[in-house]
């Protein structure tokens, strides 16, 4: 029988970029990536004042190549900072859109994935999704503990491109995901290191608030005598601190780029500074795997690099070399973020799963965006 063919848009807000696709079914007729250099993304005060945006931004982009909006069957959004959820596909509602909105863990730009996303769809009255969200967690009660019994260890890391891969990569070693044992490290604008065993991912640094590597706009790990100490010194406000962690922080505060080209480019010509921040940077990746694996008591069946920065080549020998005693390295440059949004999206319209409901606190009605 001839099977039914969707339409779906997926928009997937990065914190260096926006990534849309259309898909028919699970085919792409359309992909593209817009870069957002780091003038662009600090003129905004916040994630939320970004949205008119992203919206405009997406919208002429499919404007421009002609693609009409009103044939949609659903739009599917990258989930944000909402509360701790196991991964499936969740329909965009009311409380989800309130906890988004106020950024319920935080500030980060998927948080625009799942608003863009009912905004665009409502206004054609089709469904919205969202599908495994940064908050995706299945960590072990062991990983949660911190050293300080007020703060718990969070899961917030690139879930969906981490499960994605994860998959893949299961596939072409003829195994189930269930069956391996896999440290994911996802390098974007944020860099996660994910331990995957039993199709679980029982550990992650916490991608966004101060832990593992620093990446292209985060800190990472900092030492934290000194963190306290400038946080009570007088010279900043809270909201001023937090944006050296997570948006001015790593390749953006030491050279004042978030794009690793860039910094590439400034190695090419001769610049010691760049060099040794872009070494510090795999360092510190090749650090955080090692750490990983003594999760798995160094029985690890692969390690997978992938996001944008596993394309530059000399950044992934920098990490391979030191890992590669640990276990095979392989290297999936970019992400399957947005197909995986759309089969996720697929899944529901088709009826093979149906959408989790999100069980935030219930908001009121509307939400004055533009
Ligand atoms: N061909 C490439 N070589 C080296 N780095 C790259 C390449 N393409 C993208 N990157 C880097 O990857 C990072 C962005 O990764 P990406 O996964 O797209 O992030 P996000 O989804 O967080 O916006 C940027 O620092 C970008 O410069
Ligand atoms: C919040 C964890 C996910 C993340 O860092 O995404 P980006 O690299 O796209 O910013």
């Amino acid at each position: 029988m001839h099977q039914k063919e969707f339409r779906i848009l997926v928009i997937n807000p990065g914190s260096t970029s926006t990534k849309i696709g259309i898909f028919d079914n699970e085919r792409p007729v359309f992909e593209k990536t817009i870069r957002h250099d780091t003038e662009t993304i600090h003129q905004f005060d916040s994630v939320i004042d970004q949205y008119s945006f992203r919206k405009d931004t997406i919208l002429e982009a499919l404007d421009y190549e002609g693609i009409n909006i009103s044939k949609l069957s659903c739009v599917v959004g990258r989930g944000g900072l909402l509360r701790p959820i196991e991964g499936g596909t969740y329909g965009v509602n009311e409380a989800m859109l309130a906890d988004l909105k106020t950024g319920y863990a935080g500030e980060h730009a998927s948080n625009l994935g799942g608003i863009l996303a009912y905004e665009i769809a409502e206004g054609l009255n089709i469904p919205s999704f969202i599908v495994d969200p940064v908050v995706v967690d299945e960590m072990d009660e062991i990983a949660r503990i911190s050293g300080v019994p007020e703060m718990e260890r969070k899961s917030i890391f690139h879930a969906l491109n981490q499960k994605a891969v994860a998959r893949r990569v299961s596939k072409m070693l003829g195994k189930s995901y269930e069956a391996l044992r896999l440290i994911v490290v996802h390098m974007g604008g944020g860099i996660t290191v994910g331990v995957h065993k039993g199709g679980r991912v029982i550990d992650v640094n916490n991608g966004l608030h101060g832990e593992g590597p620093f990446s292209p706009e985060r800190a990472g790990t900092v030492p934290i005598g000194d963190l306290v100490s400038m946080c009570f010194s007088g010279e900043y406000y809270a909201d001023e601190v937090m944006k050296k962690l997570v948006g001015q922080g790593g390749l953006v505060a030491y050279l004042g780029t978030n794009d690793a080209r860039t910094v590439e480019e400034m190695i090419e010509s001769g610049n010691e500074k760049a060099e040794l921040i872009y070494d510090a940077m795999a360092y510190q990746v090749a650090k955080e795997i090692g750490s990983a694996s003594s999760v798995l008591y160094g029985q690890v069946d692969a390690i997978i690099l992938t996001g944008g920065l596993a394309f530059g080549k000399d950044f992934v020998k920098k990490i391979t070399d030191r890992v590669e005693w640990i276990s095979d390295c392989i290297i999936q440059p970019g992400e399957n973020e947005l197909q995986a949004l759309a089969e996720g999206g697929l899944r529901v319209l088709r009826n093979e799963e149906q959408a989790k409901e999100y069980p935030g606190a219930k908001a009121s009605k509307g939400l004055q965006l533009d």
